[in-house]
């Protein structure tokens, strides 16, 4: 059994909405990501990994312990921070954030105080009177100072600005550093491919594709986009045994996949032709998760 485990969770709404056999395996001091578009599932699957609503079928386990029956132990070492949040009334940030340390049994406030100050938020102004940024902040202070095994976050930096964005990363990357186990949803393309190990996506309730991210932004294969200064030699090198795609014929452009064991082979191959230029295109999680919800489209 993985660390995490989801084996076939379903929580069915009715007219097709909810989550459906959702199966995924994470490993400890992985950091994982859940992404799709809005209503896609991610709420429901994190909301049935944290106990708050029992699945139709299916189960989820955190290191052995069933979601359902123990979220109680679960608690004990997993930190939490909701896509909605709804703090309690007449509270400061510091009543609260000190409140949960001792609730939790660890963690410290010189720790929490720290996150804060990355954070640039003042824990004195009151939960009520907070800012949506100020109080995601907040929920972030909460789960990253308690030094918890596990971390899960639905859409955890919605409401900052790139700069506290940028905070967060960090305090993922610090998580992971300690061994700690993340598990977040977003669909913020830039954090995902900066903090995550492995990805799933989520479509319409259903898990449709999952990937390792070193494999994509550290692939072998590559994609070279090249301009040819006449039509003869862009003629000319589609006649070589290549992979092309995106040929452009008004522009004299065209794209290779080629994979890195034949770019000297190509190099010599270019010297023949008249190239204006030749640039490798860098693949990005942004450009494969929107060729994934294309394909899936059109298999509808
Ligand atoms: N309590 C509920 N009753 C009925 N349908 C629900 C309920 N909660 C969620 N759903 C439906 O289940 C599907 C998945 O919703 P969910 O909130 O998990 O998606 P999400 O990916 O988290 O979306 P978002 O990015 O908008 O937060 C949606 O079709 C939603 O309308």
């Amino acid at each position: 059994m993985a660390y995490i485990d989801l084996e076939n969770l379903t929580k069915d709404y009715g007219q097709d909405r909810g989550v459906f056999d959702i199966s995924l395996s994470i490993e400890q001091g992985e950091t994982f990501g859940l992404v799709g578009i809005n209503g896609a599932g991610k709420t429901t699957t994190i909301r049935q990994m944290m106990g708050f609503i029992k699945p139709s079928s299916g189960q989820a386990f955190i290191n052995g312990n069933d979601c359902q029956k123990n979220s109680a132990r679960i608690k004990q070492f997993v930190s939490y921070v909701p896509g909605e949040i709804n703090f309690p009334a007449d509270k400061t940030g510091e009543t609260f954030l000190k409140r949960q340390i001792e609730k939790a049994g660890r963690g410290s406030w010189e720790r929490c105080k720290e996150i804060c100050e990355r954070l640039q938020l003042d824990y004195t102004a009151g939960l009520k009177t907070m800012s949506k940024g100020m109080k995601q902040k907040t929920a972030l202070a909460a789960a990253f100072c308690l030094g918890s095994d596990v971390l899960i976050l639905d859409e955890p930096s919605t409401g900052l600005d790139p700069l506290m964005r940028d905070v967060f990363i960090d305090l993922i990357k610090e998580e992971k550093k300690l061994g700690h186990t993340v598990f977040l949803s977003s669909h913020i393309f830039e954090e995902i491919e900066q903090t995550c190990d492995r990805v799933a996506m989520i479509k319409d309730g259903r898990i449709i594709d999952q990937l390792t991210m070193n494999d994509l932004l550290h692939s072998k294969d590559k994609t070279y986009k090249l301009e040819f200064k006449t039509q003869e030699s862009f003629q000319q090198f589609q006649a070589l045994d290549y992979t092309f795609t995106d040929v452009k014929e008004e522009d004299l452009q065209l794209k290779i996949n080629i994979n890195d064991q034949d770019i000297n082979r190509l190099m010599d191959d270019l010297q023949h032709y008249d190239v204006l230029f030749f640039k490798e295109i860098k693949r990005n999680f942004e450009d494969y998760f929107t060729n994934v919800f294309k394909e899936e489209v059109n298999h509808v």
